[in-house]
C-alpha cells in the first residue's frame, strides 16, 4: 500500500468524553485498505469503547479528529450517513440486539444482503457463506433470533456486518459470549473472510488470545491514552507500564510464551 493512500478511518490527536473530563486523550490510530487487523487492549474503563464510538460519530471529539476518507466523521451529512453506516460497521457485545426476536437468522442475513445490494455494495455472498464465516452451520438459518444463545447472536451480528462487505469493521468485544473453545475458530474464519474481501478490522477487547490470533499490531490503552504499541509479543516482552504488566500477568497460557 502506498504511503499516500488516504486511510478509511483515522483518529488524529483525538480526545473525547461525556461532558466531564476527557476519557480518551490524544489518540492516533488508522485503518487503511488492505491493512492487517489492529487491536486495542486495556483494562475495563480505560476508554476502548469510547474510541470506537468517536470513530463512528456517536461521541464527538473535544479536540483532534476522527476522519472517514479524510472527511470529519462528526460532520458527515444526512445524505452520506447511509453510505458511512454501510461501509463502516460496528459490532458490539450486544450482538444482534436491534433485530426482531421473531425474525429468523435467514431473514436477518437475507435483509442485510439485500440492503447491501441496494446500497451498491453487493457482496455476492449467500446466507450459508455468511454463516460459515462465523462458524455457524446452515441449520441455524431457520432459527428465530429470540431462540439463539448470546454467543450465537454475537456471531449472527458479525455475519450481518460482513454482508455489506464493509471497508472497515470495528469490533468492540464481539465474542464475549462465545465459549473460549469456539472463539478461536470464529476468529480464524473471520480473519480469512475480512482478509479475502479487503475489510480493515479494529478489534477492541480484553482478550489477549483473540488479539494474538487476529492482530499483528496492538495498542495498549491505559487511563485514556495509548501507552505502548507494537506486536503483542513485543508489547508483553518489554512491559514497563504497570497496566501492560498486569495484562501480561493475567494473560492466558497461550500468550504467556511471549513474556
Ligand atoms: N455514556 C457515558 N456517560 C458518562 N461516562 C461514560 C459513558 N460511557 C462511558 N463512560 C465512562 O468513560 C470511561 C471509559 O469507558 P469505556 O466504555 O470507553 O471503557 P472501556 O475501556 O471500553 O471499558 P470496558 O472494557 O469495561 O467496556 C469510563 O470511566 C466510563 O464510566
Amino acid at each position: 500500500m502506498s504511503s499516500n493512500t488516504t486511510p478509511i478511518l483515522r483518529a488524529t490527536g483525538l480526545s473525547a468524553g461525556y461532558g466531564g473530563p476527557d476519557v480518551v486523550r490524544d489518540i492516533d490510530l488508522e485503518l487503511t485498505t488492505g491493512s492487517a487487523p489492529v487491536g486495542v487492549v486495556g483494562p475495563s474503563g480505560a476508554g476502548k469503547s469510547t474510541i470506537v464510538r468517536a470513530l463512528v460519530g456517536r461521541v464527538r471529539p473535544t479536540s483532534g479528529h476522527a476522519t472517514w476518507h479524510g472527511r470529519t466523521v462528526s460532520r458527515i451529512g444526512l445524505r452520506d450517513k447511509k453510505a458511512f453506516r454501510t461501509q463502516v460497521r460496528r459490532v458490539t457485545q450486544e450482538g444482534i440486539a436491534d433485530a426482531d426476536a421473531r425474525w429468523t437468522v435467514d431473514r436477518v442475513l437475507g435483509k442485510a444482503l439485500t440492503d447491501a445490494r441496494k446500497a451498491g455494495r453487493p457482496s455476492g455472498r449467500t446466507v450459508e457463506e455468511l454463516l460459515a464465516d462465523v462458524a455457524l452451520e446452515p441449520r441455524f438459518a431457520p432459527r428465530q433470533i429470540g431462540t439463539l444463545s448470546g454467543g450465537e447472536k454475537q456471531r449472527v451480528a458479525l455475519a450481518s456486518a460482513l454482508a455489506t462487505r464493509p471497508d472497515a469493521l470495528l469490533l468492540d468485544e464481539p465474542l464475549t459470549a462465545v465459549d473460549p473453545a469456539m472463539r478461536g475458530e470464529v476468529v480464524r474464519r473471520l480473519g480469512e473472510a475480512t482478509s479475502a474481501q479487503g475489510t480493515a478490522v479494529l478489534l477492541v477487547t480484553h482478550d489477549l488470545e483473540l488479539v494474538e490470533r487476529l492482530c499483528p499490531t496492538v495498542h495498549v490503552l491505559a487511563d485514556g491514552t495509548f501507552v505502548t504499541s507494537g506486536s503483542l509479543s513485543q508489547v508483553l516482552a518489554t512491559a514497563t507500564h504497570p497496566v501492560v504488566q498486569e495484562l501480561a500477568e493475567a494473560a492466558p497460557q497461550a500468550v504467556q510464551r511471549f513474556r
